[in-house]
C-alpha cells in the first residue's frame, strides 16, 4: 500500500479521491502528502470507523484533511462530494476487484475534475485495461479507458505482500486524462459499437456489428464508410477507429437513404459506461 501511495505522487495541491478505503491503510499514507483525501466507502460501519482510526494515528491537522463520504462509488457524482473541498484531481485507490472496471470508467465519466490516477486492480484486469490494439487481452475495457485516458501498467503486486493472502495477483494501472477522441455526445454510440465488436470477438466486424448496425450489409457499409476493413476483428481497432464507426452510423441514420438500409438497428441510448 505504501508503494501505491508513493507511485501516486500526490502533493499538497491535490485532492485525492479514494474509493473503498476499508480499514484505512492507504488513507493514512495518502494523508501524509495530499492536500485533502475524499474517501468514499459504501459500508456504514467502515465509513464511521475511518475518521476514528485516522484521528488515533495522525496529528489533528492531517486528520482534518480527511473527508469521508458514505456512498456507492458506482453512483458517485459531483453532488456527493464534500462542500468547501476542491474537487478531486487524483484517483488513488485499491479498488474493490469485482467492480473495478465500472467504478473506474464511471468516475472518469461523472467526475471531470479527475486528471490522473493510480489504481490497484486484479492483475488480469490491469492487463486488460492497459492493453494496446492487437493484444490478446485487448477488449472493451481497454477501448473504453482509452476514450477517457492514456494508461499504462505501473507494476505488479504479488500476493504475499497482503495479509491475509488473496487468491489473485494484483496490478497497478496509472492513467492521465486525455481529451476524448470524439465529441462527448458520440460516447454512447462509440461504446455501443465497442460492446458489439467484443461480444463476439472472434467474428469479423461485418458479422459482430450486426446487432448494432442492423444487418450484415449495414455493418459492412458502416465499416467501409469509417475506413475500416469489414473483414477485420474488433481487437485490431483503436478507439479512434471505433469513433469513426460511430460517426458513420450517426451520419447514415441522419441520411434517409442510408437510414432505410439501417432500419431495425437499435439506437445507442446514453447510459452507464460499462
Ligand atoms: C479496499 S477495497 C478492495 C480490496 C480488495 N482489492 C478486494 O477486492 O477484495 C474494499 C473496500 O471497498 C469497499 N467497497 C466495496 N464496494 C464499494 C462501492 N461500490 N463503493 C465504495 N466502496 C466500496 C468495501 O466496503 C471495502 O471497505
Amino acid at each position: 500500500m505504501r508503494r501505491l501511495v508513493r507511485l501516486a505522487e500526490v502533493g499538497p495541491d491535490d485532492t485525492v479521491l479514494e474509493i473503498g478505503p476499508g480499514l484505512g491503510s492507504m488513507t493514512l499514507g495518502l494523508l501524509g502528502t495530499a492536500g485533502a483525501v475524499v474517501a468514499v466507502e459504501v459500508d456504514p460501519p467502515l465509513a464511521a470507523a475511518l475518521p476514528v482510526t485516522v484521528a488515533a494515528r495522525l496529528p489533528a491537522e492531517a486528520a482534518a484533511r480527511l473527508h469521508v463520504v458514505l456512498a456507492d462509488g458506482l453512483r458517485l457524482g459531483p453532488a456527493d462530494l464534500p462542500a468547501g473541498v476542491p474537487a478531486p484531481d487524483v484517483l488513488a485507490a485499491n479498488l474493490p476487484y469485482n467492480i473495478a472496471v465500472p467504478l473506474l470508467l464511471g468516475v472518469l465519466e461523472r467526475l471531470p475534475s479527475l486528471r490522473r490516477g493510480l489504481v490497484m486492480v486484479q492483475a488480469e484486469v490491469a492487463d486488460r485495461l492497459t492493453a494496446p490494439p492487437g493484444s490478446r487481452v485487448y477488449g472493451a475495457p481497454s477501448v473504453k479507458l482509452a476514450w477517457y485516458a492514456r494508461s499504462r501498467p505501473a507494476g505488479g503486486v504479488p500476493r504475499p505482500v497482503f495479509w491475509p493472502q488473496p487468491n489473485v495477483d494484483s496490478g497497478l494501472v496509472a492513467f492521465t486524462r486525455r481529451t476524448p477522441p470524439a465529441p462527448a455526445e458520440l460516447r454512447a454510440e462509440v461504446f455501443a459499437a465497442v460492446d458489439a465488436a467484443f461480444a463476439q470477438r472472434r467474428k469479423t466486424l461485418r458479422t459482430a456489428l450486426v446487432p448494432w448496425a442492423g444487418s450484415r450489409d449495414a455493418a459492412t457499409a458502416l465499416a467501409e464508410a469509417a475506413g475500416v476493413d469489414p473483414g477485420a476483428r474488433g481487437e485490431t481497432l483503436d478507439v479512434e477507429a471505433f469513433c469513426r464507426l460511430a460517426a458513420a452510423r450517426r451520419a447514415a441514420v441522419a441520411e434517409p437513404a442510408a437510414a432505410t438500409q439501417l432500419a431495425g438497428a437499435p439506437a445507442a441510448e446514453p447510459g452507464p459506461p460499462d
